[in-house]
C-alpha cells in the first residue's frame, strides 16, 4: 500500500541523547539519560508507572525541552510522528482528518483524495470515512491515528501506549500497523506495559525505571536474562520503582 509515500526513504538520522535530564520544580524526572538509536529497529520502552516512559517519548518527538543535556538529530532531514494512547484529532470527518494531513504535509490536492480513501481502506475504516472522527470509538481512532501517521510517511514514529485501552482485536490491528511501518523501513520507539505485545513487537528493549535509564538490551536476551535486577523484578510482577 501507498508504496509511493513510503518509497523515498534513503537512511535515518541518528537520534542521540547526550546526558538528558528533564526536571520540574527542582525534582528529576529523568536523569542522565545517553542513548543512540540508528537504523529502523523497533525499540520497546518498558518500566513500572512513573518510570520517565512518556518523558522520554517527548524529549526525543521534540514535544519537552531537557532541563540539561542534549536531544540531537544527525543525518538527512526526519520526519517524524508520534501516536498518543488518546489520539488527538481533529472537530472533522476521519477523512477530512487525513486531507488536512495531507494539506499540511504539502500534497497535490489532486492526489489527497487518493491517499486518504486508501489509508482509510487499509486501515479498515472505509466505511466510516464521512463519521466526526471525535465520536469514533476508541480503537477506530488509533487506527485513525495511525492512518494518519502512515500518510506522513515518518522515517521515525513513535508510539505511547497506543494499545492500553482496546480490545484484543484492535490492539491486533495496531500490531499490524506496526508492522507495515516496520517493513516500510520506518523506526519505531514505542512503550507499552503488555509484556506479550512487547515479546511481540520488539528488537530490542530499553528498560527506564525511576527515571533512570537501567538497561538497553536484544529483546529475546532482556526477556530471559535481563540484566539487572530492577528488570528481572518488573518481569516477575513484583512491584518496583
Ligand atoms: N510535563 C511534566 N511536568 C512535570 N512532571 C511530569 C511531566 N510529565 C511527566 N511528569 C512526571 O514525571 C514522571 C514520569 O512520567 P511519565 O509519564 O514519563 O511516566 P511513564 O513511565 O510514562 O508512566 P506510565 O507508565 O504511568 O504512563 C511522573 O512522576 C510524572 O508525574
Amino acid at each position: 500500500m501507498n508504496t509511493m509515500l513510503q518509497a523515498a526513504r534513503v537512511g535515518i538520522a541518528t537520534l542521540s541523547f547526550e546526558a538528558v535530564s528533564f526536571e520540574h520544580r527542582g525534582q528529576p524526572l529523568l536523569a542522565e539519560v545517553s542513548l543512540r538509536l540508528e537504523g529502523c529497529r523497533r525499540t520497546l520502552v518498558l518500566g513500572p508507572n512513573g518510570a520517565g516512559k512518556s518523558l522520554l517519548m517527548r524529549l526525543a518527538h521534540g514535544l519537552l525541552t531537557p532541563s540539561r543535556g542534549q536531544v540531537r538529530w544527525d543525518g538527512p532531514p526526519t520526519r517524524q510522528a508520534m501516536v498518543f494512547q488518546r489520539p488527538v484529532l481533529l472537530k472533522r470527518s476521519a477523512r477530512d482528518n487525513l486531507l488536512h494531513a495531507l494539506a499540511v504535509k504539502g500534497t497535490p490536492w489532486r492526489l489527497r483524495r487518493l491517499l486518504a480513501d486508501g489509508a482509510l481502506a487499509h486501515f479498515g475504516l472505509a466505511d466510516l470515512a464521512r463519521r466526526p472522527a471525535r465520536v469514533l470509538s476508541g480503537g477506530e481512532q488509533q487506527r485513525l491515528a495511525l492512518a494518519r501517521a502512515w500518510l506522513l510517511a515518518p522515517d521515525m514514529l513513535f508510539l505511547d501506549e497506543p494499545t492500553a485501552a482496546l480490545d484484543p482485536a484492535a490492539i491486533r490491528a495496531v500490531e499490524a500497523a506496526v508492522d507495515d511501518f516496520h517493513r516500510a523501513g520506518t523506526r519505531i520507539l514505542m512503550s507499552t506495559h503488555d509484556l506479550h505485545q512487547a515479546r511481540r513487537l520488539a528488537d530490542e528493549v530499553i528498560f527506564l525505571c525511576g527515571g533512570r535509564l537501567l538497561e538497553r538490551t536484544p529483546a529475546e536476551r532482556f526477556f530471559s536474562a535481563p540484566a539487572t535486577p530492577e528488570a528481572a523484578a518488573f518481569l516477575r510482577g513484583e512491584l518496583i520503582g
